[in-house]
């Protein structure tokens, strides 16, 4: 029964996935995805030339890749598997060519009482990408919306095809965003924008997205998935407590005053000095050869 089971999950992934046959064969012929755990909502692989990239990929596409309760935890789940495999230096989320993601799953929501949200803290469950403490870069292709967006803007970079499109709907269904597309978006693209875009439902292009400061690069939409790989393998190649100390203090000083961002800042650059790999990077500069991090 459990086989048929699986079977089965492994067709709806096949049928459902509106992707081409080089997915296909990624999907059905990678021992690592078989491997990696049977998620219904998401795929997911290792990625690189070194397998070093965790890659996630959203796989719900006859919702538009809603974000339903089994998809969160599958995807919360992922993030920690990834987090915690010492070979993956950073994780790539992406969706389908049609959407990142349309946002939280309406027709679970429908329902919801203001008891069943408020004492069932609905939402606590998505901090899986900001508590990540490896670079997480978001490829977003198609429609990032209300949820979707606030998901993109979770991870660290996002780099987006050129027919993605974000958006905060939330103002459409009588409620506002909830994961952050108020505070996070204003971060990104200031006040004003953001809020013609929550108080609006106005959608941005990845043009826009990208002049605003929403998204760091925008790309042919074939070609951003493996854009993102390229970027991620480079981020995995460098020493892992140096790239987790950039996060920190980029993020850290995102959130303090300009005094405190600085001198957290140099404080964790003398704690680098600690570090093995501080070490080998300036002593492989000083020898003419590339360094060997190990992360220590
Ligand atoms: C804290 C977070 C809160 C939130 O995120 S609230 C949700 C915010 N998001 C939205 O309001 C966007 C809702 N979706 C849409 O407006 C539209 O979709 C699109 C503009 C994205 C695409 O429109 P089109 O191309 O006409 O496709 P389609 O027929 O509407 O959608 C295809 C199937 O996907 C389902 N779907 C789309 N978005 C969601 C969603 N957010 N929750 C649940 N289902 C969704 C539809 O219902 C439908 O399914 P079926 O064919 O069975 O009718």
């Amino acid at each position: 029964m459990a086989c048929f089971r699986t079977s089965a999950r492994i067709c709806r992934q096949f049928l459902f996935n509106n992707s081409s046959s080089t997915k296909f064969s990624a999907v059905f012929s990678s021992p690592r995805w078989m491997s990696s755990g049977n998620y219904e909502y998401i795929i997911v692989e290792k990625k690189g030339e070194k397998n070093n990239v965790g890659f996630i990929q959203l796989n719900r596409p006859k919702a538009l890749n809603a974000l339903c309760k089994g998809l969160m935890s599958e995807l919360d789940q992922a993030v920690q598997k990834f987090e915690k495999d010492d070979d993956v230096g950073c994780i790539v989320l992406t969706g389908s060519d049609r959407a990142f993601a349309a946002g939280a799953d309406i027709k679970e929501m429908q329902t919801k009482e203001f008891s069943d949200v408020w004492r069932g803290n609905f939402l606590s469950e998505w901090d899986a990408l900001s508590r990540c403490s490896k670079p997480v870069i978001a490829a977003v292709n198609g429609f990032a919306l209300g949820g979707g967006c606030e998901v993109a803007m979770m991870c660290d970079i996002i780099y987006a095809g050129d027919k993605a499109q974000f958006g905060q709907p939330e103002i459409t269904l009588g409620t506002i965003p909830g994961a952050g597309g108020t505070q996070r978006l204003c971060k990104a693209v200031g006040k004003s924008k953001a809020m013609e875009m929550v108080l609006t439902a106005n959608r941005i292009s990845a043009e826009e997205a990208e002049k605003a400061g929403l998204v760091s690069k925008v790309v042919p939409a074939a070609e951003l998935v493996n854009e993102a790989i390229k970027t991620a393998e480079k981020i995995s190649s460098f020493s892992k407590i140096a790239t987790g100390m950039c996060k920190e203090a980029v993020n850290a000083g995102y959130e303090m005053s300009l005094k405190e961002g600085l001198h957290f800042e140099k404080r964790l650059f003398h704690a680098s000095f600690a570090s093995n790999d501080r070490r080998e990077g300036m002593t492989a500069f000083s020898e003419k050869r590339p360094p060997k991090f190990t992360d220590s």
